[in-house]
């Protein structure tokens, strides 16, 4: 029987986790331990138990590291690759792993180091933790799976199918890279601004936010053209503003990120594009701004 691992056990590992639970067995690693008896509730309000095996990495027994056949990696993009380091002396080399992060900067670096297959997966799924004891279903979503290589088609058919199975609808596509490419713009768009001014998603329609949003988006434009990233079918800026329109209401995962005083994703959100402006001679002064905010920020 296939073995699924959850490294990083916050919001998104143990909605997967409880999801995926109902079908196989799946162990959750974490940096500390966490009560086994897991809840999750759904969107519907509905409250599901599961007992789900609870390590962390130091006590993850090599006998369970070896029996993985997936390992989901669910940590922030900022602790991803030191989470993976943590475990990857258990693990057989080719264990696939499947990457959870918002941004760009995790997935093209295990790409190239991790010996066995890298899927990506990007999803529009929401949750959120209710203590230790469980997680929110928060919204319904979709997401999208794949490899940067274009070598694992069949795995990434197959894990969709999986979370299709297990309530989260997934759709392996064979250009991972820009469906990444195009979440990063989004979240560059609105999650520095938000997180900046203390306001939810849908306050960036109004002065003075508006122009703020209109600068990064032709930042991100150019950066996007310069990479050979193909835009969205209307256009970067209607993709941002029905982003910004559909989440009128959210206080954004960076917003909440720096009300609770943790460390945000902007590296792997703004750190891309900055470093591939730099690539291509553009300037991007509105997202260095930003950048250079969110790294002093305390
Ligand atoms: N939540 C959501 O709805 C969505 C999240 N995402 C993306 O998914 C990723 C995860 O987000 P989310 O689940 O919300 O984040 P959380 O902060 O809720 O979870 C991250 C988890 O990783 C754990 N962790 C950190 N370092 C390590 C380590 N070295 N070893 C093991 N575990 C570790 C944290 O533990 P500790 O509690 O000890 O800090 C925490 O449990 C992010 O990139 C996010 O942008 C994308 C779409 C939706
Ligand atoms: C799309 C957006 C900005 C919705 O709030 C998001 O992904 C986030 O909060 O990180």
């Amino acid at each position: 029987m296939s073995l699924s691992l959850i490294l990083g056990p916050g919001a998104l590992g143990r909605l997967l986790a409880l999801r995926l639970a109902a079908a196989r067995p799946v162990a959750l690693i974490g940096r500390r331990p966490l009560p086994g008896r897991q809840t999750l509730t759904t969107p519907e309000g509905e409250r599901r138990q599961a007992t789900l095996r609870c390590w962390t990495p130091t006590s993850l027994p090599a006998a369970t590291a070896r029996e993985a056949t997936t390992l989901h990696l669910t940590t922030k993009a900022y602790a991803a690759e030191a989470a993976l380091a943590a475990v990857a002396d258990r693990l057989r080399p080719d264990t696939p792993l499947v990457l959870w992060q918002n941004g760009y900067a995790t997935q093209p670096r295990l790409t190239e180091r991790w010996p066995g297959p890298v899927l990506c997966a990007t999803t529009t799924e929401g949750a959120y933790l209710d203590g230790d004891h469980g997680v929110v279903h928060a919204g319904h979503g979709r997401t999208l799976i794949g490899d940067l290589d274009g070598r694992h088609g069949s795995l990434a058919e197959r894990l969709a199918d999986r979370l299709t199975a297990a309530g989260l609808p997934a759709t392996p596509v064979a250009d991972i890279r820009v469906r990444l490419w195009h979440k990063l713009a989004v979240n560059a768009a609105i999650n520095p601004l938000v997180a900046r001014f203390g306001i939810r998603n849908g306050q960036l329609r109004d002065r003075p936010f508006r122009p703020m949003v209109e600068d990064i988006v032709a930042e991100v434009a150019a950066v996007m053209a310069a990479e050979g990233i193909p835009p969205p079918e209307d256009g970067w800026a209607a993709l941002v503003w029905s982003v910004v329109s559909a989440t009128a209401n959210n206080r954004a995962s960076m917003l909440q990120d720096v009300r609770a005083g943790r460390p945000t994703e902007h590296d792997a959100i703004l750190g891309p594009l900055i470093a591939a402006g730099r690539r291509h001679g553009l300037a991007t002064p509105a997202l260095a701004a930003l950048y250079r905010r969110l790294e002093s920020a305390p």
